[in-house]
């Protein structure tokens, strides 16, 4: 098994007509490594989510996730192995609103067999599951039963995070999560994802605008630092 949970090399990527975008000689993340990425709007940093969950595919290089190059997968193994390994948590949550908070969080494991079994294999029922992970992000026994739509924005967040996190994933990728979130909801948010990260051994990939986040992690990096496409156009 490989050690590091991302390894990126040689990797080239521009959108079809457009000038280069991303120019990464090598990127690794390791595992239960939490890594905070910055970057301007507008610099990549979402299109690189998109190259290493194997959403857009490398004009050259690889991208390997767990050793794997999703490239090398047809569509749907791809697909697969992206719902085995990775859980996603949006800027905007990406929650079904009329589906009730647990069945919200145990839909990750509807598209994963893997996660499934690694869920059950702890708890009785993915609805133990799920309500474990809840109440660890802070959710009160109370909201579960109710659609998401009737919870607060910092509620939908922790929701959105069970969900990534049920059935431990290796790793974890965080668009903006916290860019709905007061101050004080945000650091209680990364530090309760920190705990359910820790525990399941997942390894965090954190993209966020908000400088005031990023002495918690273990690592942060500036995209511009990595994209040689950046640093050769900004000379
Ligand atoms: N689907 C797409 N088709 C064509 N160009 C795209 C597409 N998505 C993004 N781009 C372009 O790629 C560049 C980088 O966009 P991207 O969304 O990756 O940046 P970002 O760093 O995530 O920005 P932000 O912080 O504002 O979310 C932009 O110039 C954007 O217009």
């Amino acid at each position: 098994m490989a050690a590091e949970i991302i390894r990126i090399e040689s990797l080239r990527y521009a959108w079809p007509g457009q000038p280069l975008l991303l120019a990464i000689d090598e990127f690794l993340l390791a595992r239960g490594e939490r890594l905070f990425l910055k970057g301007p709007s507008g610099s990549g940093k979402t299109t690189l989510l998109g190259l290493i969950g194997g959403v857009n595919r490398p004009d050259a290089g690889t991208v390997r996730l767990l050793g794997e190059d999703l490239y090398t997968l047809s569509s749907s193994r791809r697909d697969r192995f992206r719902s085995d390994h990775i859980g996603y948590i949006f800027q905007m949550f990406n929650l079904l609103p009329y589906l009730s908070v647990i069945d919200n969080v145990t839909l990750a494991c509807s598209f994963s067999p893997v996660r499934r079994e690694r869920a059950l294999a702890d708890h009785q029922s993915l609805t133990a599951a799920a309500r474990s992970l809840l109440i660890g992000l802070g959710l009160q026994d109370s909201y579960l039963q109710r659609p998401v739509s009737e919870l607060s924005v910092g509620q939908q967040q922790r929701v959105a995070a069970a969900r990534a996190l049920i059935g431990k994933p290796e790793l974890i990728i965080a668009d903006e999560p916290t860019s709905a979130l007061d101050a004080d909801t945000r650091q209680t948010f990364i530090s309760l994802l920190f705990d359910e990260c820790a525990r399941a051994g997942t390894s965090l990939l954190f993209v966020s605008h908000d400088a005031s986040l990023e002495t918690l992690f273990d690592r942060s990096l500036s995209l511009g630092q990595l994209n040689l496409a950046q640093r050769q156009e900004n000379a």
